[in-house]
């Protein structure tokens, strides 16, 4: 395979050898052995190498330009490639428990697995939280051992979506969080990043998006490599029975937002009605996406979720697609009791 790295350095290997081989007897012989590739050795021959000391130059000049782009093609195809090639096979996984206690210590593993890997790698963790059913299923991560090996002064925690209420109110997912894990391990409080509930949803989203925006500059949260998006190491999803996650519900007009990182709602279909949430760009431009859903009344949802995926797109869960990141999926046997029997063997 003819990568980047081998074009420009074959550029400058020609550019070097073709100018010295104007006092060689035996260029064309030299060029083929040199460059092992049989593709570019037939190229090479088709272009009958002229003798004089300019014409060489100048071919040379040719051919290391024809290296370049080529180089810079492979680049640009790479990407796109990278982009296009999100398989089911390749970069989503279902992962279906006997029991909630079972699901919910290898989501508290998967979890701490991500994190100690992000900080290695980066220094930082940067984790989005939702609401709901979500919160009780990482509850493990306070227990022994997470809450001793966790590195929990690295973590940074943002909300994939959030209701516009005070923050001891019961419907606050920061509430929610805060009471549920938050309070019981050793996150540095400047490091939890919720929204400011004193103003209207559009601000409290521009708002959020602008502190989000700082701290992509300073990357602890990192840049996704094709869009300006940032790209968290993990996004935690729910999913409502009508298919919504974070606050994207289905048929609505947030779905289609791909400028803004973060978008209000007022109209949500489930209370209470504003609601601030990550878009879709956001949430698709994560390093790891895990969509966690249980019970019984969201196994129709889960089925076309996760079978139906690729046809006719109307629930938000099957919008959820990692560009280069990878999607789990943390269910029970009830969320997929209707799954296809290879997915729930
Ligand atoms: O309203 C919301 O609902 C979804 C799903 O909640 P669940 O209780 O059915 O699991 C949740 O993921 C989202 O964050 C929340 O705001």
């Amino acid at each position: 395979m003819i990568g980047p790295t081998f074009c420009i350095k074959l550029a400058a290997f020609t550019q070097m050898d073709l100018q010295s081989f104007t006092h060689s007897s035996e260029k064309n012989t030299t060029i083929f052995t040199s460059i092992d590739h049989p593709t570019l050795q037939e190229v090479l021959r088709d272009w009958d190498l002229p003798s004089t000391e300019s014409g060489i130059f100048c071919h040379s000049f040719a051919l290391s330009l024809f290296c370049v782009c080529l180089g810079i093609l492979f680049e640009s195809h790479h990407c796109k490639d990278m982009a296009n090639s999100v398989s089911p096979i390749s970069n989503k996984e279902v992962r279906i428990h006997d029991s909630l206690d079972e699901l919910a210590t290898d989501l508290a593993d998967y979890i701490a697995g991500l994190s100690e890997m992000s900080v290695k790698e980066r220094g930082f963790f940067a984790i989005a939280l939702s609401g709901g059913s979500l919160i009780s299923m990482i509850g493990k991560l306070c227990e022994a051992p997470y809450n001793k090996t966790v590195d929990w002064a690295k973590w940074h925690i943002f909300w994939a979506d959030e209701r516009v209420v005070a923050k001891n109110h019961s419907d606050s997912n920061y509430k929610l969080a805060k009471d549920g894990l938050l309070s019981k391990v050793p996150v540095i409080p400047s490091h939890v990043y919720s929204i400011n509930d004193n103003v209207s949803a559009e601000k409290a989203a521009k708002e959020y998006e602008f502190i989000l925006r700082q701290l992509v500059k300073m990357r602890t949260v990192s840049v996704s490599e094709c869009s300006d998006c940032p790209k968290f190491d993990l996004i935690l999803l729910g999913m409502g029975h009508d298919g919504h996650v974070a606050s994207l519900f289905p048929l609505h007009a947030a779905l289609n937002e791909k400028e803004e990182w973060v978008t209000f709602i007022y109209d949500s279909p489930k209370p209470p009605p504003e609601r601030i949430t990550f878009t879709l760009p956001v949430i698709n431009s994560a390093s790891n996406v895990a969509l966690v859903v249980t019970g019984s009344a969201k196994a129709e949802a889960v089925r076309l979720a996760i079978e139906e995926s690729s046809s006719n797109c109307t629930l938000p869960a099957q919008m959820v697609w990692p560009t280069n990141g990878k999607l789990v999926w943390f269910l029970d046997r009830s969320s997929a009791s209707k799954l296809d029997a290879s997915q729930s063997a």
